[in-house]
């Protein structure tokens, strides 16, 4: 069987990793990575052996910065079966044009709405809604880890309501852009996006979200309050945890009180970049009173969704049919146990 060409548009934080997942399948292959400016990133996509493609006007900075790249994003087109869109945020959308010309596949990323694609895909809530599909968008960090978690329970135990408040790391650990620099800002704009964005999956669940920027770069971080339809026991939710795809139960006695010993943990794993693909719950942190739900979850936002889109790549291009083969196979090539 022939490997799938993929192409990734956006050699970023995301699209970094998704060419390294997808260079570690042995059913697809990366036919090409696209940058902008002839960065530090560009030369390590280089000296992986990635082929570079860049836009028109920067094939002089490239040539300047004596970085050779293969083609133009378009010459791109022609070698790739699928693109993994992962340029910055609303920037995808006026690719989706080109991709439809060109008359291949797309995935789209988090930072897209819905409705530029009509499907969104989470591996283990729907991934079937892709399959075969021309364009999907993998859903953004926050609503991956709300989904890994959120859908299992609903599925075994029907949720009535869930509140969640959001605190979200300020900017990736490589921006030094961003902010705040000092302190908590708090997304007035409410509710936030991240509850419409489960509903494009769980358009039934009763879901309510705000959100917190802090100074951090490191995780998110999720408090979880889920009023179930019946009473339940912590224990019978801690199973459900225990066999939900990439949710990873930890304990604070392990000495794991925070984000900061979670990425210590990536990197005491051995794992690429010291990527946490696995939504992080604390297993003395999950109870239930009545029909009460309460737990925390941490998200790695520069790597959950990375296994997302090596799923739905095989779902779109009608690769396995059956999700948890998908899953499964991505998780052994990636490290990620369960
Ligand atoms: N970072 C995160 O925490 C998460 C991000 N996402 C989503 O993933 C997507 C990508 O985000 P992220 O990886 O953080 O973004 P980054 O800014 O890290 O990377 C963006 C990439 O796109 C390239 N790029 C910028 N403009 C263009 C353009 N006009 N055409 C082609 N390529 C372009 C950049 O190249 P250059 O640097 O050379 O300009 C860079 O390689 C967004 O939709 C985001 O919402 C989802 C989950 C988590
Ligand atoms: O938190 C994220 O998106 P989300 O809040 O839509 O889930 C991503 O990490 C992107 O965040 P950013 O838009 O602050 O870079």
């Amino acid at each position: 069987m022939s490997k799938v060409k993929v192409g990734i548009n956006g050699y970023g934080t995301i699209g970094k990793r998704v060419a390294d997942a997808v260079k570690a399948q042995n059913d697809m292959e990366v036919v090409g990575v696209t940058k902008t400016r002839p960065t530090f990133e560009a030369q390590t996509a280089i000296d992986k052996g990635f082929s570079l493609y860049v836009p028109e006007d920067s094939l002089k900075a490239f040539r300047d910065a004596k970085m050779p790249v293969k083609g133009t994003i378009k010459d791109l087109y022609k070698a790739a079966e699928i693109m993994v869109d992962c340029t910055p945020g609303d920037v995808g959308e006026k690719y989706k044009a080109e991709y439809e010309a060109a008359g291949i596949k797309a995935i789209f990323q988090g930072g897209e709405d819905h409705s530029l694609t009509g499907i969104s895909f989470n591996s283990t809530a729907n991934y079937s809604e892709s399959w075969g599909a021309q364009f999907s968008r993998v859903v953004s960090c926050n609503t991956t880890g709300l989904l890994r978690t959120l859908n299992p329970i609903d599925k075994k135990i029907k949720i009535k309501n869930a509140y969640v408040t959001l605190v979200r790391r300020g900017v990736d650990p490589g921006d030094s852009k961003g902010g705040p620099i000092n302190g908590l800002e708090p997304t007035v704009k409410l509710p936030t996006h991240h509850g419409p964005d489960v509903k494009s999956i769980m358009p039934w669940l009763n879901i309510n979200t705000m959100a917190i920027k802090a100074s951090t770069t490191l995780m998110h971080l999720h408090t979880v309050v889920v009023e179930l339809e019946k009473e339940t026991g912590t224990d019978e939710i801690l199973n459900i945890m225990r066999t939900s795809p990439r949710v990873k139960l930890i304990k604070s006695s392990s000495g794991i009180k925070g984000t900061a010993e979670i990425m210590e943990l990536g990197r005491e794993m051995g794992r690429n970049r010291s990527d946490m693909y696995e939504i992080v719950v604390w297993e003395d942190g999950v109870k239930v009173v009545g029909k009460m739900l309460y737990y925390y979850q941490a998200v790695h936002q520069e790597s959950d969704v990375v296994p997302e889109n090596i799923d739905c790549i095989r779902s779109m291009c009608k690769m396995e049919e059956d999700a948890s083969v998908s899953i499964s196979k991505t998780n052994k090539s990636l490290g990620i146990r369960q």
